[in-house]
């Protein structure tokens, strides 16, 4: 399985995936400029975290018109993988791969936690590791993480099990725990088809034993 792992100017977990994808997984990973279009070789291309263009104007919103990201909607299309990881999960919504929208967390501050999330849906090739509604811990690191649709998206979503990830120890789209205010407590969304992935979370961050979690690390097992 071939990772290529995007970088904008302002990304600043694209190293951290690396790290996971080649150096812990042992897994043949580029890293891929923004500009770059050619992207055929790549089985898995990953839109890491950060602050793409200094977040100006919405997370995402700029990224979304680079040149590898169109190269990303023809991948998809063709059936490959796409994940997006936080900004990453900000670019996909800008760019029409994911329904939806990330805004302003409901306190309008800058959140960096450590919270449980329940795996709600693990009928696809990203969480056949986990057991259903297993309770597992990510980091989050997000100003821009409430998710939000409009209402008949919601029901479609929820009615195709689309929502993979939620905020909370239980399945419940209403849980209390829920940091940043996001519909249904939604941590992480797939597209219709299971093949593009986007997540606030972050599971390169929580891969790597030496930093004390690893609940991450079964995300990228599961594909390969
Ligand atoms: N820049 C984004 C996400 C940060 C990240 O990807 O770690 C935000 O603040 O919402």
């Amino acid at each position: 399985m071939k990772f290529g792992v995007v970088v904008f100017p302002g990304s600043n977990c694209d190293r951290d995936v690396v790290w996971v994808t080649d150096g812990l997984l042992g897994q043949p990973t580029r890293m891929i400029w923004h500009q770059d279009t050619d992207i055929s070789d790549i089985d898995v291309m990953v839109i890491p975290g950060g602050f793409s263009y200094g977040d100006y104007l919405r997370c995402g919103a700029i990224a979304r018109f680079s040149p590898v990201m169109q190269a990303t909607v023809e991948h998809a299309k063709q059936g490959k993988f796409v994940i997006g990881i936080c900004n990453g999960f900000q670019v996909l919504t800008e760019l029409g791969l994911l329904p939806g929208a990330l805004v302003r967390n409901r306190d309008l501050h800058f959140i960096c936690d450590r919270v449980p999330l329940t795996v709600v849906n693990t009928k696809t090739p990203w969480t056949a590791s986990y057991s259903a509604n297993e309770v597992i811990m990510m980091p989050i690191a997000h100003g821009e993480g409430c998710y939000y649709c409009d209402e008949n998206t919601l029901t479609q979503l929820e009615a195709n099990n689309q929502v993979i990830f939620r905020y909370g120890s239980t399945p419940t789209p209403h849980g209390a725990e829920n940091p940043n205010g996001s519909l249904n407590n939604i941590a992480g969304i797939c597209n219709g088809q299971g093949n593009v992935l986007g997540m606030m979370p972050h599971p390169e961050r929580a891969s790597d034993p030496s930093l004390g979690q690893t609940d991450g690390m079964k995300l990228f097992k599961g594909l390969l």
